[in-house]
């Protein structure tokens, strides 16, 4: 009988998907938590705007609280989009009934620009982070909570201590692109300083929310506050990294980008098995390849830039071959490795130069240069390194090669 921790959402739905309760959910299920929400309301919404907003009513609000709560039991919940005082009076109140450990994301407007809630939502606020263990507005909603502008990293640090201490209440203030995408967090009174490298991208539609699912995600994992608030910045730092440029507007960021990245790495080490398989039962292949008492390395890379390669490489003695492992992932950079970053290629291995390749490239079987640009083997180093898209189409130009 398998489980999983379990976390809530109070949000709005977006029917682009891209943000909202769609975003919290796929943060969740990328993070291995099981996700269950309670809708508050509906957005007509894509990439550009928001058209339309159905707000659910606040009885209706409070049924869904009941029906999940009491039979899932979970202890962390984040709220999202809250259209009005009265869901945000509801919410409060089923918050405190349930004694949810609460994750308040004060969502007001969307990418867009468009306002996602009532101009007079501001008290109500202010009393629901009263009762939240953490507040992550960003840069506009702090100023509006607060009152004030921040126009530097001085004035994040400075609203950040003034939240703080205004609300006995953890704070995390994104700061967003105009200030490098630094955010600072102030957790049981410890000061935090949250960086990654700063990625210039339009497509950030979902952001706030996949970084307040995300810290939810890590709590209902069992993290500390901090630690999941750490990780939560990573998460979604990668999820903008990796954004979609779905959509005429701002596009999604993408959640799934960093269990993919881990998907990938494992599908990369599996086509690397199978060509170092090839490379041991095509012996007289790698003679071909292969000078005596030299070696090859192969490399595999993936959509996120990592490339698994063999840790020594395959060297040939007169007759038989000797594969030397084990397969390792962005670990030893070699020839093939720093040709794959180069080209872009996703499959490669590097052999030694000889009048085979030559006489290939007089043929026009392939094409060579020193650059990579244009071609599908590259020379570097006295060496050859081979370059394809895919497993099979690598082993059908090594198969020309050495088709004598
Ligand atoms: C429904 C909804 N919630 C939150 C946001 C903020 O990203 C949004 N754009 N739409």
């Amino acid at each position: 009988m398998r489980t999983r921790p379990v976390a809530i959402t109070i949000a709005g739905s977006d029917s682009g998907g891209g943000a909202g309760l769609q975003a919290d959910l796929k943060t969740f299920t990328s993070l291995g938590v099981f996700g269950a929400t309670i809708v508050t309301g509906l957005t007509a919404q894509n990439t550009i705007g928001v058209s339309k907003i159905y707000e659910v009513s606040p009885e209706f609000v409070e049924a869904q609280f009941d029906s999940v709560i009491n039979d899932l039991k979970p202890k962390y919940a984040k709220t999202g989009m809250l259209a009005s005082k009265e869901i945000i009076n509801i919410v409060k109140k089923k918050i405190l009934e349930y004694k949810l450990d609460l994750v308040l994301d004060p969502v007001m407007i969307a990418k867009s620009g468009d306002l996602l809630v009532k101009e007079d939502v501001i008290p109500s606020i202010k009393d629901l982070i009263k009762n939240s263990i953490i507040a992550t507005p960003n840069k506009f909603e702090a100023e509006k909570i607060l009152g004030g502008e921040i126009k530097s990293a001085e004035d994040l640090k400075i609203a950040a201590k003034n939240f703080y201490n205004s609300f006995s209440t953890n704070v995390v203030i994104k700061g967003g692109s105009k200030l490098g995408g630094m955010d600072y967090a102030i957790i049981d009174g410890e000061e935090l300083e949250l960086t990654y490298e700063n990625v210039n991208t339009k497509n950030t539609h979902g952001s706030g929310d996949v970084f307040s699912a995300a810290i939810t995600a890590y709590l209902a994992k069992g993290y500390s506050l901090k630690d999941a608030v750490i990780n939560a910045k990573q998460f979604v730092s990668y999820s903008i990294k990796y954004s979609l440029d779905l959509g005429n507007g701002h596009g999604p960021v993408d959640p799934f980008a960093y269990p993919e990245s881990i998907i990938e790495r494992e599908i990369s080490r599996e086509i690397a098995e199978k060509l170092v398989e090839y490379l041991e039962t095509h012996k007289d292949i790698v003679k071909k390849l292969l000078d005596q008492e030299e070696k090859l390395n192969i490399g595999v890379g993936t959509a996120y830039g990592d490339i698994a390669t063999l840790a020594g490489g395959i060297i040939r003695y007169i007759n038989w071959i000797k594969v030397d492992g084990p397969i390792v992932i962005n670990y030893y950079d070699n020839l093939v490795t720093s040709i794959l970053k180069e080209t872009n290629k996703k499959i490669g291995i590097s052999f030694s130069m000889s009048n085979r390749i030559l006489s290939a490239s007089e043929k026009g079987l392939i094409k060579i240069s020193e650059s990579g640009i244009n071609s599908d083997t590259i020379i570097r180093n006295g060496k050859i390194i081979l370059v394809a898209d895919d497993l099979n189409d690598l082993i059908k130009k090594i198969e020309m090669i050495t088709n004598d």
